[in-house]
């Protein structure tokens, strides 16, 4: 599982941590790590190359000074920009400077980067405030007009630690060296994207850190060990029967879509209640359809409604007849269209709502830019309005619960790291309704569920043939199940 950690949370485990150790033990430590991943970037020839360090005023630019003066001690020809000369870090510039490292001002930045190998972001890391100041910006252009590989010290400069936000010009890295822990921002876009792949330095912080981190996301073994297993005495319903609410005459194919997905997703049996039942079982005979209200499909242990469902009151009396079910309810798709925040938190069983940023946009009554924008922030908002586990689809999938304690208390939040540009194709969602819909059948608790289905799904979009398409994702899953969780 892999933990991030906000700012204050960090920096009052990095005191702690300090109490105990000699001065400046972890700045040590940071560079040192610092240093190696950028070696390595440099191999096969540390020896002569270039390399230039963007230096801020904080600590973030003490990280990158004493870094750039162990690769000056190897042999690189390494120059430090100070876009602040007086308040550089004194330490790390005395040690660049005793390795054989020079420093410059920042005027002579863009030529200096122009003819670099590597370059150093140590402008702002835990402790920058917003976009990119003009004098800052400059140098940050330069790096990626020139195509030059960017190596960003804790967080690329210019981003959000704690919400992956960007409000302005930031750094475009490579490769980002961490420490200590990860920062949610790194985890979510459009942070994420600016940080290249993403490496973890430790420096002794983890048993410092408390034990709830601030964001969450699953690994493997995390995913493994929630995959539902049948067991010597089961049946189709102890493994979860899964009522589908989706497709109309005009969206058949959404329902064919979902029911693929929940019998991908482990469903014991699929409950198919709706116009597109032909379809459905022309391509999954083993479904049981019906054409009438969903309330009188059967039982089921969950309910996944909403996909190609369409408009107008037929759907929102549809919707409405599976809200009144005690069981838990996925709502998707034009299912979204007609719930309302009092109604779903004055349900007992649990709700799981899975918007792509335009619908999450329009529950929320703002744009879909700043969901985009602010998608840690909208996800957490709307678990909290509407008392349900959201997912927030896209670039960057965000798993909330909505907390203890009403509107007010916020709940655990999870990212999704397993998804591909690839699965924004027609359908997709639809697939991943009906696999979370077959996890919550087989009692998984609705924040794993959707969390364990955006993982399975997420890999599925990868194993698929390029280019994927729905039905292709929903073939891809057996193989990834088996991966995950070898049957003997
Ligand atoms: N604590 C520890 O134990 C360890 C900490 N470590 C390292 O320290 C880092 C934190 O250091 P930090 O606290 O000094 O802050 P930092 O990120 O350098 O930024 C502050 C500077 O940025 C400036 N600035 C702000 N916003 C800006 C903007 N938009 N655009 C441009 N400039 C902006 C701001 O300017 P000012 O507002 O003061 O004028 C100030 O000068 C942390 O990320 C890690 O790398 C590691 O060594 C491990 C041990
Ligand atoms: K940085």
């Amino acid at each position: 599982m892999r933990t991030a950690y906000r700012v204050e949370t960090v920096r009052a485990a990095e005191r702690a941590l300090m109490a105990r150790l000699p001065a400046g033990t972890l700045m040590a430590r940071a560079a040192a790590g610092l240093a190696a991943a950028c070696a390595e970037l440099l191999r096969p020839r540390l020896y002569g190359a270039r390399v230039v360090l963007l230096v801020g005023s904080g600590d973030n630019g003490g990280d990158a000074l004493y870094a750039g003066a162990r690769l000056a001690r190897r042999g690189a020809a390494v120059t430090a920009v100070l876009l602040n000369e007086e308040r550089a870090h004194p330490g790390g510039l005395a040690a660049l400077r005793a390795a054989g490292g020079r420093a410059a001002g920042a005027a002579g930045a863009e030529r200096l980067i122009a003819r670099a190998r590597l370059v150093v972001d140590g402008i702002t890391g835990i402790g920058g405030r917003g976009g990119l100041r003009q004098d800052a910006a400059g140098p940050a252009a330069a790096a990626a007009e020139h195509g030059v590989p960017v190596v960003a010290v804790d967080l690329p400069s210019g981003v959000d630690a704690d919400t992956g936000e960007v409000h302005g010009a930031a750094v475009r890295a490579a490769l980002t060296v961490t420490f200590g822990a990860w920062k949610p921002g790194l985890l979510v876009d459009p942070a994420r994207a600016l940080a290249g792949e993403v490496r973890l330095v430790d420096i002794g912080l983890g048993p410092e850190l408390p034990p709830e981190p601030d964001l969450v996301a699953f690994d493997d073994a995390d995913a493994a060990a929630l995959l539902p297993r049948p067991e010597a005495e089961s049946d189709k319903y102890r493994r979860g029967v899964i009522g589908i609410a989706a497709g109309s005459a005009r969206y058949p194919g959404a329902a064919v879509l979902t029911v693929g997905g929940a019998l991908r997703g482990g469903a014991g049996a699929v409950r198919y209640a709706g116009p597109a039942g032909g379809g459905v079982i022309g391509r999954y005979p083993e479904t049981l359809v019906s054409e009438g209200r969903p309330s009188e499909a059967g039982r089921v242990q969950a309910w996944v409604v909403g996909p190609g469902l369409g408009g107008g009151p037929e759907a929102a009396a549809t919707v409405a007849d599976v809200l009144a079910a005690d069981v838990p309810v996925l709502v998707d798709a034009d299912g979204l269209h007609s719930i309302d925040p009092e109604r779903l938190r004055a349900r007992s069983a649990p709700t799981v709502l899975t918007p792509h940023a335009g619908e999450a946009a329009a529950l929320l009554g703002t744009s879909r830019d700043r969901v985009e924008s602010a998608r840690l922030a909208s996800v957490s908002e709307l678990a909290v309005r509407y008392g349900a586990v959201a997912l927030l689809k896209g670039s960057t999938t965000l798993i909330a619960e909505p907390g203890p304690g009403g509107p007010e208390g916020r709940g655990r939040v999870l990212a999704n790291t397993t998804g591909t540009p690839w699965l924004a194709t027609a359908g997709s969602g639809d697939v991943l309704s009906g696999l979370i819909g077959a996890l919550l059948a087989a009692g998984l608790a609705p924040l794993d569920a959707a969390a364990l289905g955006a993982h399975l799904h997420g890999l599925a979009g990868r194993a698929a043939p390029v280019p994927p398409m729905a039905s292709t994702v929903t073939e891809a899953l057996p193989g990834v199940w088996a991966a995950l969780s070898p049957r003997r």
